[in-house]
């Protein structure tokens, strides 16, 4: 029987294993981690992350052939194929920082699978890593590596949170590099061989490392890219009178552009968008390419861009000030379906708001009042000038409040700001809403979910992303 072990029990690395277990009944697979509460959690009936579908799936096959444990050695050495799927985060500090991949975990981790390995392996990167990372690791592996044979494959993970399940059961592609030489092309079969138990050969492609390493990079920057263009055109559209959905789905039906991805909103979120796009930024400087950086670098620029435009709106809206108001924030995860609160745009409106003194009472149906305030205490990190970090007033908790019901979260407020698309804001009764809060009663809606005309008719003074302005919004804008 094939051993799989997969360093990294996260978003990653357990559904990623358990969807292997799943269609892969020959194999054992365990998922190790560092993290004993991980691992429990991942042992219960609470898994540690909210994922549609992943209960089932976890279920059918965890005692079988899925395991979690936090023997990592032990794991490693038993294993044939050895995947490593931990966090590599942006570095916060020395060389590189606020724009360069942290690898001290990966690093680690091949430090460790070098020492206990007794056997040959294929050690495979499913962490997000930069381009010549295999390079680095080889050697690392490779040095005092007593006669054992280890070939480095790049097989990337595409998977987006809260499809994660859809996304593997049916990839639109699985990509793996290899070494060119027999011994990396037999190392990739082995790891096609695993993914040919489910998915179709023609879905399976096949590089060669450093092509693999830079997809990964290049698909997330060209669809981060896609969302800062609509909403760099969200602004131009508010400027104008046009309706950015109208643009949208204009400019989506050219087949050469298609329709997915062009939601303008308050601004992309997400662990790895911005992360990412920083890397690329800081590998095309350290190659001598000062042009292709500034490119890439707009992409997060015109994101953070949006994030202060919607802040700005709500606070020239409401007559210039926001100091004591109260305010509901519908939503704190980076999108629906998920708990994940990771680099959130909540995060920075939320700040924004309390830099002007609102008092904000915060619902979201995956994310605890304790995730929510660890998010909010974090210092915001500076990226141009990472030396400086800009301190959270201590003051600014008393101006937060967690409530677990969206009626509760809006009663009295000023004003409700709707920052992740959940299903359930579609159905509240905004008429109700309307009713239980202070007049005017102000609505933005950060991710286009309601019917704008509807809301006006209720008596709300609306602003949408990208939508024609209320005549009131106009009225009081400041230069956005
Ligand atoms: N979150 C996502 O949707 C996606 C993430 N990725 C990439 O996958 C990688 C992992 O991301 P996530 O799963 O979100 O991270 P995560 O933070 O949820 O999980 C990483 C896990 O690795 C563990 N770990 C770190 N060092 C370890 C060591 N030496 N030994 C054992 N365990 C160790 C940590 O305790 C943690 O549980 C990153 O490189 C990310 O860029 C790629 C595609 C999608
Ligand atoms: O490398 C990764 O981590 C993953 O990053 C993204 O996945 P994820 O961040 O989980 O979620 P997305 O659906 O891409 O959404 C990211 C952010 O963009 C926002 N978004 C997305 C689409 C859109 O049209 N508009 C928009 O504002 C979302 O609300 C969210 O805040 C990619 O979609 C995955 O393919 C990739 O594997």
């Amino acid at each position: 029987m094939v051993k799989i072990c997969c360093i990294g029990a996260g978003y990653v690395g357990g559904p990623t294993m358990a969807m292997i277990a799943l269609k892969c009944p020959d194999i054992e697979v365990v998922v190790v981690d560092i993290s004993k509460p991980r691992i429990a959690a991942w042992n219960s009936d609470e898994l540690p992350i909210y994922e549609p579908g992943l209960d089932e799936v976890v279920k059918k096959c965890r005692g079988k052939n899925l395991f979690f444990s936090t023997e990592v050695e032990k794991h490693v050495a038993e294993a044939d194929i050895v995947f490593v799927s931990v966090n590599t985060p942006t570095k916060t500090r020395g060389l590189g920082a606020g724009k360069a991949a942290d690898l001290t975990y990966w690093e680690s981790a091949a430090r460790m699978i070098a020492d206990v390995s007794k056997s040959d392996k294929i050690v495979v990167e499913k962490s997000t890593v930069p381009v010549k990372t295999a390079e680095a690791i080889e050697k690392i592996l490779t040095h005092n590596n007593k006669g054992i044979n280890f070939q480095i494959l790049s097989n990337p993970e595409f998977l987006a949170e809260g499809t994660a399940i859809e996304d593997l059961e049916k990839p639109d592609r699985v990509l793996i590099g290899g070494r060119t030489t027999p011994e990396g092309q037999k190392a990739v079969a082995a790891l096609k061989a695993v993914y040919a138990h489910w998915v179709p050969e023609d879905r399976i492609i096949t590089t060669n490392l450093w092509s693999a390493e830079l997809s990964k990079l290049a698909a997330n920057a060209f669809l981060a890219q896609r969302i800062s263009s609509i909403n760099a055109m969200s602004a131009l559209c508010e400027s104008t009178g046009a309706d950015v959905s109208e643009v949208a789905y204009a400019v989506g039906k050219d087949s050469r552009i298609g329709p997915k991805f062009l939601n303008a909103s308050v601004g992309f979120g997400g662990s790895c968008f911005q992360k990412d796009i920083l890397n690329l930024v800081y590998i095309c400087e350290c190659n001598g390419l000062p042009e292709v950086a500034h490119y890439w670098k707009q992409v997060v620029s015109i994101n953070d861009y949006q994030k202060t435009r919607f802040v700005k709106r709500v606070v020239s809206s409401m007559f210039n000030t926001v100091s004591g108001k109260k305010i509901a924030i519908l939503g704190f995860a980076f999108k629906k379906d998920t708990g994940d609160t990771r680099e959130t745009p909540a995060i920075d409106v939320c700040h924004g708001l309390l830099g002007d003194k609102a008092q904000l009472s915060i619902y979201d149906p995956q994310v605890t009042e304790d995730q929510i305030k660890r998010d909010l205490a974090m210092n915001k990190f500076d990226w141009d000038h990472p030396q400086h970090l800009q301190p959270q007033s201590p003051t600014a908790f008393k101006q937060v409040s967690v409530v677990w019901d969206a009626y509760e979260a809006c009663k009295d407020a000023h004003g409700i700001c709707i920052i992740t698309e959940w299903d359930e804001f579609k159905k509240l009764d905004y008429q109700k809403l309307y009713d239980n809060m202070q007049k005017p009663a102000f609505l933005f809606d950060g991710r286009n979910v309601l019917n704008v005309e509807e809301m006006r008719k209720i008596g709300f003074v609306v602003y949408s992303i990208g939508k024609p302005l209320d005549p009131w919004v106009k009225d009081l804008q400041v230069s956005i």
